[in-house]
């Protein structure tokens, strides 16, 4: 695939839901530390993309050192945060100087994404423009207002995961729009600029370390593979 693929892998965040001293990016799963595997799975994609990895600076000492520590090789370049996954997105977007490029922004905490499903990805935003990774819910889905709780179509509901990838201007007109509390996630944030997402359909098991259990699923997760 030509090199023209960009990754921003997002870990400026602090973690608060983790509950740790240290963000949780930077947490061990089975002896390793988690972003090592998402890094890996993209090295290991056959998009193979330049990886930008964007944190907060006060963070860029410890993971250099923790490279060092685990002769942890990946090339990447190493970009600054900033104080929401908006403004870390953007940091990351301007480091890039090429405009013809593809480019998947992914949660630097989904360390089980499957290289298939990157693949897929990147096929799929050159050929419709993004391609925004979801899965369909699992179990009944109930919306509540106030005080009231009514059914919702199950199969009018996905649950969007990371990663969204994207041709070069869409990101960069979506990017330029100024930030509000909506935006939660890149197909937000491009949604509102305009454009049409789709979704491609992704794997339960890409999930995001968000709470302190998750550490133990997804060490489990990470030693039934490759059969995720
Ligand atoms: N200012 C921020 C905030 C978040 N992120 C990244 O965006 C992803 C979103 O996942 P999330 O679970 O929300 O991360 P945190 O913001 O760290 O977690 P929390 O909301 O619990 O504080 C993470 O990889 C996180 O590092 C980022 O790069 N810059
Ligand atoms: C981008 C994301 O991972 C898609 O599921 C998610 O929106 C991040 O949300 P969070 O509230 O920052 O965990």
């Amino acid at each position: 695939m030509p090199s023209k693929n960009y990754v921003i892998i997002v870990a400026g965040g602090s973690g608060t839901r983790m509950q740790s001293a240290l963000p949780k990016q930077f947490l061990p799963l089975n002896g390793r530390p988690l972003m090592f595997y998402t890094l890996e799975a993209f090295a290991k994609s056959r998009a193979n993309p330049y990886i930008i990895v964007v944190m907060h600076p006060d963070f860029h000492d410890h993971w250099r050192q923790l490279c060092t520590t685990y002769r942890f090789e990946m090339p990447h370049e190493l970009v600054a945060g900033g104080s929401t996954r908006f403004h870390s997105v953007k940091n990351g977007f301007n480091a890039i100087k090429n405009n013809d490029t593809i480019i998947a922004v992914h949660d630097a905490v989904r360390p089980l994404t499957a290289p298939e499903a990157i693949d897929k990805a990147y096929r799929y935003a050159e050929t419709h423009g993004n391609a925004v990774v979801a899965v369909k819910s699992r179990d009944s889905v109930r919306r509540v207002i106030g005080k009231k709780s009514s059914a919702l179509k199950r199969e009018e509901i996905y649950l969007v995961q990371t990663p969204q990838t994207f041709i070069y201007n869409q990101l960069k007109t979506a990017y330029e729009q100024p930030y509000t509390d909506n935006f939660t996630d890149d197909a937000s944030v491009v949604e509102a600029a305009g454009y049409h997402i789709n979704l491609i359909e992704g794997n339960d098991t890409n999930i995001k370390i968000t709470f302190p259990e998750d550490i133990a699923i997804a060490e489990l997760l990470l030693s039934r593979k490759p059969s995720l």
